[in-house]
C-alpha cells in the first residue's frame, strides 16, 4: 500500500513578486507502507523544504501530496493539528523533548493527548521502553540522560501511536558515532518489527546506510535513487559513490567510517 504520494511538487520562494529560489522543482515521490527511506542531497538541494511540505508545515506552490489518501494541505488548521498528531511522528536533530516532563511522560504524550486510558498506555509503553533499552530511565528527567538516550526517547514518542509516517530530520546530527550506530540499529530494527514507514533526511552516509532506500535530490529534483541489498557495508559504499557524483558541499563526509 502506498502511504505517501507527492506529485508534481514545487516550492518557489518569492519576494515582492520576484522568484528568489525554486527549492523543489516538479518532484514526484512515492513511499510504500513499511519502507525506510533516506533523503540525501547537497546543502541547499531542498531536503528541508521537502520535509516541511510533506509535514504540511509549509504549502507547495504547485503539485499535490497525499498521505494515506488525504491531502493535508486541504485541511483547516484544527484538522491539520489533529492529522499531524495522529498520522505523523517526528524525530528531530535536537530531540525536542519537554524538559519539565520525565522520559516516560515524554514518550506517552501522543497517547495522553488522545485520551487513551492509563492501563492501555502502560501496556503500550512497556514494549517500546524494552525495544529502545530505556526501561531503567523512565522516571528520569531529560537533563539526566545522554544524547543517545534522549534520541531513543524521541523515537519511542514518534512511534508509540503507530503513525502512518515517521519524518526524521538529521536524527544523528547531535550524536557521537557510537550513539549514532546504536540509534540507527534500533530504528532499523523497529522499522522491521513494526513495519513502521520512515522517511529520514540526513547528511551522514553512515546513518543513511541503515535505510532500505535512498532518494538523492539535487536542485529540488530527484537525481537518482538506490536500494539496499543484504549487505549494509556495500550499501554504504554505494551511497558514497553517488554522493561523489552528486557533488555539492559534502566536505563533512566521514569517508573512513567503519
Ligand atoms: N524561506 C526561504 N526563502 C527563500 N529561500 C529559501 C527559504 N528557505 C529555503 N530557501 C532556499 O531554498 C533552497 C533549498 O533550501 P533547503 O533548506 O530546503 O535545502 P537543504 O537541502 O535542506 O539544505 P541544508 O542541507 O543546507 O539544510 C536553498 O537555495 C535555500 O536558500
Amino acid at each position: 500500500m502506498t502511504v505517501l504520494t507527492a506529485h508534481g511538487l514545487s516550492k518557489v520562494y518569492s519576494s515582492k513578486g520576484n522568484i528568489v529560489c525554486t527549492a523543489i522543482n516538479d518532484l514526484d515521490l512515492k513511499i510504500e507502507d513499511g519502507e525506510f527511506t533516506g533523503v540525501m542531497g547537497p546543502s541547499g538541494s531542498g531536503k528541508t523544504t521537502l520535509l516541511h511540505l510533506l509535514a504540511a508545515i509549509d504549502s507547495p506552490t504547485s503539485g499535490s501530496i497525499e498521505i494515506n489518501g488525504v491531502d493535508p494541505h486541504k485541511f483547516s488548521d484544527r484538522q491539520l493539528a489533529l492529522f499531524r498528531r495522529r498520522e505523523l511522528g517526528f524525530i528531530f536533530q535536537d530531540f525536542n523533548l519537554i524538559e519539565t516532563l520525565t522520559i516516560k511522560e515524554n514518550i506517552i504524550l501522543p497517547l495522553v493527548l488522545e485520551g487513551i486510558a492509563p492501563p492501555l498506555i502502560e501496556e503500550r509503553l512497556r514494549p517500546f521502553a524494552d525495544w529502545l533499552q530505556i526501561e531503567h530511565l523512565l522516571d528520569k528527567r531529560t537533563y539526566e540522560v545522554s544524547g543517545g538516550q534522549k534520541q531513543r526517547t524521541a523515537i519511542a514518542r514518534a512511534l508509540i501511536h503507530e503513525p502512518s509516517l515517521v519524518l526524521a530530520d538529521e536524527l544523528t546530527g547531535n550524536l557521537d558515532s557510537k550513539s549514532s550506530k546504536d540509534v540507527m540499529e534500533l530504528l532499523a530494527s523497529l522499522n522491521e518489527r513494526l513495519q513502521a514507514t520512515i522517511l529520514m533526511v540526513t547528511h551522514d552516509p553512515f546513518s543513511a546506510s541503515y535505510c532500505r532506500r535512498i532518494v538523492f535530490i539535487k536542485d529540488g529534483r530527484i537525481f537518482t535513487e538506490i536500494r539496499r541489498g543484504a549487505n549494509r557495508q556495500i550499501f554504504f559504499q554505494q551511497i558514497l559513490d553517488v554522493l561523489s557524483v552528486l557533488g555539492g558541499n559534502f566536505n563533512d563526509i566521514p569517508f573512513a567510517r567503519p
